[in-house]
């Protein structure tokens, strides 16, 4: 699979932390109800590696990707639980070096001009833009279109169901990330048709 190919789904790929093992497999399927197949669950939690486990055995329609990968341990844990992809906030040699060997696609991150070609220099041209809304945005990702025609960007961090629409619009963002997908009040409440109704919502996001 190459990374890319994650964004023929959805618009939006949500960012999760998963605080309790047994909330993973309904929160997928309620995702993947609404139209959300591809799932980013951070490495931010000790539920993280077994929550990834469930899923990716019993929820045949979700594509399960670990997020928050920050050293080639955390690539290789990724692997082992059964992820078909890794993001990172950042790019580090070390990252792209191990995802390579274990033939796990990356998503590694960048907000420079200079980290887009330092990423570019090992083979990347789909690189998430992190923290998106801090980094500079709408007119950051702008001004990289002209050095770097032939890099789209997923980007994340900040952006809401409100503000994808003006990321998708821009020709060199494939899709969004995002954690508003899943409000920790719906998560803890175990409101799984919220968090459907929330992933039609977003599946709903087009570019104009
Ligand atoms: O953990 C990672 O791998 C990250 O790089 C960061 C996440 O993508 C953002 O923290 C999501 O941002 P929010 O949608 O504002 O919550």
């Amino acid at each position: 699979m190459n990374t890319l190919d994650l964004c023929q789904y959805a618009p939006v790929i949500p960012v999760i932390v998963l605080n309790r093992v047994e909330h993973a497999v309904p929160m997928a399927r309620a995702l993947a109800a609404g139209g959300v197949r591809v799932l980013e669950v951070t490495l931010r939690t000790p539920q993280a590696l077994d929550s990834m486990r469930q899923i990716a055995a019993e929820v045949p329609d979700a594509i399960v990707g670990a997020g928050t990968v920050r050293s080639a341990a955390d690539a290789r844990a990724a692997k082992e639980a059964g992820c078909q992809f890794a993001v990172s906030p950042g790019f580090t040699v070390e990252v792209a070096q191990a995802c390579q060997e274990l033939d796990l696609p990356l998503l590694p991150g960048v907000a420079t001009a200079s980290e887009v070609m330092l990423a570019q220099s090992h083979g990347f041209r789909f690189l998430k833009f992190f923290p998106a809304t801090a980094a500079g945005g709408i007119p950051l990702l702008k001004a990289l279109a002209g050095p770097f025609p032939d890099v789209v960007f997923c980007p994340t961090g900040g952006i809401t169901l409100a503000t994808a629409p003006d990321f998708l619009a821009l020709p060199n963002v494939k899709v969004c990330g995002g954690s508003w997908l899943l409000p920790q009040d719906a998560m803890d409440a175990g409101d799984w048709d919220r968090i459907t109704t929330l992933a039609r919502e977003a599946c709903a996001l087009r570019r104009p």
